[in-house]
């Protein structure tokens, strides 16, 4: 029996089921074994084969009913692509084969499963396996699961892999629908599309997509900016399931397990891990967002109480738990401040004041469709706009604002009765990184003393600023010289503006963070009236302020190096948590005591899901352009290897390493190139929003486009931050916002001439800003891609945490940072005396 090539495949044909049964059965009547003889695979199979054989050499003598040739033709579409002569089967071993091959050969494997799996049944220590050995063939059933899936174990094949039981996602699941269900009414998710060349899906759990509204937009940046066509802004869902794809056996790293642990821990189920049931998911009504970067600077008056010692404020009044200090006059700015974007609606947003664009819902078809039409003339001035003054801490007596407003407006809103006291010290313990913190403690203390945390309990000292969605005060938790970053929301502020929904995204993304970068949330509570956050406290102002102080206004590669590599941490555990932070900016980035940074503001952010992938590489791994130079005394060395004996960051390895330990290294790194290993990579990659979403000179092209836009755009903005960090400009900044958007659009990336910037640097920044988000640096496999650009070699991640800061903040005795600007409502004596019967007494002032 001799098959033919042709006709040994295996096809998905319909059509041909019955014939082929008729025919089968008929082979199977002919092969009816004598009485007596016993059956055999061997004979099954062929019998098998003589069925087969005999169909299709009917069909090649024209015995077949029908067209053989359309058929055939079909067959050669579906089948898979033959190339060279058969073999011997095996698994693992993609080269085609006849029918009879593959069974024989799955009778072999059969057989050394079933000898393997005697062996393993053996007592220990008889097979005489090693550990090594069980790690080597797990690392090659990796690695067959992925050839066995019919793509070549080449550049860019991902597996997906399981990290945890089953039976805990399941558990899971079941709890997360579960309290998912209680916010049905507002939550939704959107889909993550998985790419099917590239990802193999061990097992998929994307819930399925939300379907988004109609959206107009902004044309393709193919066409000419002065051509696009109106597009409708989106509405869309703005939360996607989140879903780490969970299953047995597969070892976990630890720094993920923590990741996953977080993750797992939260309460609903867009909490970043899996929401594969439908019942998880059901649309929320998400607005565009529109943000612009402007500062408005503002004249404050000066203190005329100077802030002194924190312990001034609390100490000798340990039980005064209205804590109606002076400070409390600076929150009935709360409401103004808030409300400001009211008073300069309809403002023109002009680049020299940076204002904020908001387009809310109500508004929304007209800005949209005038947002269609932007780059086509006159287009963003058609938006409405809102010219949104924030107070924010600046330099020397002057109150330096950065405007920064969204449309985040979702139909519903939360009604809340009665103070709930949440989240806070109960969650310490899933925190490692600050579980020592007092500040857990001073929150248990307060909580077991008056049964629930409320804004009575914290004595307000300064306004921090104001956000789109609330304002910030440092506040101390009354009797207990603990400080707190207090973010205070008016509940029917936010209900009346539809942004409801944002706080809620920044409270539960806040929920999750435990990262020495990102900020921790110690608690958050809510009143009939407010809504607050207590967070971590960062005194040292943020980038934007602390560039400015820098000689032309830009930070030296070196220092850019430190705060880039910073944000680049945060921003890969934010993506391994599932959220897109989409809102990069230096002023987005606080500094902290110690001088390392603090990314802050997740209303913006887009919670999504995210599977971990394996990706094989069959490249060996990179090896940098540049070897790491020695040290160099110039002052004015632009290399990025260079370590400059000023910069004494103790965690760059180039420094650190022993002579043995950089032979270790280096025999590490030829044994990468050798045999690259597979590479995790947990990145939202597939993640999609249309929302228009951000700062305008900080806006991806696709974002502008309205193409969709996923995890990709973090990666854009990370490439304009460098880029401001070292020039002291963006560089699409246009004369007005659509200059801006139609450069950021159609532009050429241009560096300026000076300061002089090193080609690595700038190679970092062109792969960062490449206008296709697909051929982004960092879109296929995340910041793990980034970490590898020259840019950082000699970069140990693992340490920056350790490593000394460019700049130390100046923190006055108090830990507030200097100089302190106080700004003091002009109607702080009107305040109400303080009742002290409700825990919210002070507020109602406004
Ligand atoms: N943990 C913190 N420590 C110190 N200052 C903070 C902290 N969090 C926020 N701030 C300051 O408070 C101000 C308001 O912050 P907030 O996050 O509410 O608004 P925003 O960043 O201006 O944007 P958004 O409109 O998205 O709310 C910011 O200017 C920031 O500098």
């Amino acid at each position: 029996m001799d098959a033919l090539p042709s006709t040994s495949e295996i096809v998905e044909s319909t059509e041909e089921l019955d014939f082929d049964l008729k025919i089968s059965e008929k082979a199977r009547k002919h092969s009816v074994p004598k009485s007596g003889n016993r059956y055999s695979i061997e004979d099954d199979i062929n019998r098998l084969f003589e069925a087969i054989d005999n169909r299709t050499l009917g069909k090649g003598l024209g015995l077949n009913h029908g067209s053989s040739k359309d058929s055939l033709q079909k067959k050669a579409m579906k089948r898979p692509v033959r190339v060279g002569s058969p073999q011997i089967s095996g698994i693992g071993i993609s080269e085609p084969m006849s029918l009879k091959q593959a069974l024989r050969g799955l009778c072999i494997s059969q057989a050394s499963e079933m000898a393997a799996m005697k062996r393993l049944s053996r007592p220990a220590g008889s097979s005489g396996a090693s550990e090594a050995g069980t790690i080597k063939r797990l690392y090659r059933a990796v690695v067959v699961e992925a050839n066995g899936s019919g793509l070549p174990l080449s550049e860019g094949n991902l597996v997906e892999i399981s990290l945890v039981p089953e039976r805990i996602t399941s558990d899971f699941t079941e709890k997360m629908c579960e309290s998912s269900q209680k916010e049905k009414a507002e939550l939704s998710y959107q889909n993550a599309h998985s790419s099917p060349d590239q990802v193999v899906p061990l097992h998929t759990g994307r819930s399925s997509e939300i379907p988004e509204t109609e959206v107009k937009r902004l044309k393709s940046a193919d066409s000419s900016p002065t051509s696009h066509t109106t597009k409708k802004l989106p509405e869309v869902d703005e939360k996607t399931s989140a879903s780490i794809q969970v299953l047995a056996k597969t070892p976990v790293p630890e720094g993920l397990k923590n990741h996953l642990h977080t993750s797992s821990l939260l309460p609903n189920c867009h909490s970043g891990i899996v929401a594969n049931s439908p019942a998880c998911g059901s649309p929320r009504i998400m607005r565009p967002i529109l943000r612009n970067k402007s500062f408005v600077k503002k004249k404050v008056k000066q203190d005329s109480a100077p802030v002194s010692g924190i312990s001034n404020l609390c100490s000798g009044k340990p039980n005064n738990d209205l804590g109606c200090s002076t400070s409390n006059s600076d929150i009935c700015e709360y409401a103004t401040g808030i409300r400001k974007e009211e008073r300069v609606k309809g403002s023109s947003a002009s680049s020299a004041t940076n204002c904020i664009i908001e387009c809310n819902s109500g508004i929304e078809d007209t800005s949209s469709s005038k947002l269609g039409s932007n780059l086509s003339g006159n287009r963003t001035k058609s938006i409405s706009t809102k010219v949104d003054e924030r107070s924010r801490s600046r330099e020397k007596g002057e109150f330096s604002q950065s405007s920064k407003s969204s449309i985040g407006d979702y139909s519903s809103s939360t009604s809340v009765s009665e103070d709930s006291n949440l989240s806070g010290s109960s969650r310490c313990g899933n925190r490692p990184h600050m579980s020592k913190d007092l500040r857990w403690e001073a929150i248990r203390q307060v909580q077991k003393q008056h049964g629930r945390l409320g804004l009575k309990h914290f004595m307000l000292i300064k306004k921090l600023g104001c956000g789109d969605i609330g304002s910030v005060y440092l506040a101390e938790l009354a009797g207990t010289n603990c400080l707190f970053a207090l973010k205070v929301m008016d509940n029917e502020f936010l209900a009346s503006r539809k942004k409801m929904s944002r706080a809620e995204t920044e409270r539960e993304i806040l929920q999750m963070l435990d990262h020495p970068f990102l900020p921790t949330l110690y608690a958050h509570f809510v009143s009939d009236r407010f809504s607050c956050l207590a967070m971590e406290y960062c005194p040292g102002g943020d980038l934007h302020v602390l560039r400015q102080k820098q000689p032309n206004r830009s930070f030296s590669e070196q220092a850019a190096r430190f705060y880039v590599a910073e944000v680049l941490l945060a921003l890969e555990y934010l993506h391994m948590l599932g959220v897109v932070y989409r809102d990069l900016k230096p002023e987005n980035i606080l500094v902290r005591e110690d001088g390392h940074i603090m990314l802050s503001d997740f209303d913006l952010s887009l919670r999504c899901a995210v599977n971990p992938i394996l990706v094989q590489s069959s490249r060996p791994i990179q090896e940098p352009n540049k070897k790491m130079s020695s040290p160099c005394s110039e002052a004015s060395c632009i290399d990025p290897f260079c370590l400059h004996p000023a910069w004494q960051v103790s965690c760059f390895t180039p420094r650190l390493l022993s002579v043995a330990a950089k032979s270790r290294k280096l025999k590490s790194d030829l044994a990468a190139q050798v045999t690259p290993l597979p590479q995790l990579v947990v990145e939202p990659t597939n993640a999609r929003s249309n929302s228009f979403v951000g700062t305008y000179e900080y806006l991806a092209p696709e974002i502008i486009k309205g193409e969709g836009h996923g995890s990709a755009v973090d990666w854009w903005t990370f490439g304009i931050f460098l880029f401001e960090l070292l020039y002291g400009r963006t560089p699409f900044k246009g004369s007005g916002n659509e200059e801006t958007l139609s450069n950021v659009v159609s532009r050429s990336l241009k560096f300026p001439s000076s300061p002089v910037v090193s080609f690595h640097t700038r190679d970092l920044i062109r792969g960062l800003l490449i206008k296709e988000p697909e051929n982004r640096l960092g879109s296929a496999k995340g910041a793990a891609e980034i970490k590898q650009h020259p840019f950082f070699e000699g970069l140990n991640w693992a340490l920056i945490r350790c490593a000394i800061p460019p700049e130390m903040p100046k923190i006055g005795d108090a830990g507030i940072s200097t100089p302190t600007t106080f700004p003091q409502n002009k109607d702080s004596t009107k305040c109400k005396e303080s009742k002290g019967t409700e825990e919210y007494t002070e507020f109602e002032m406004f």
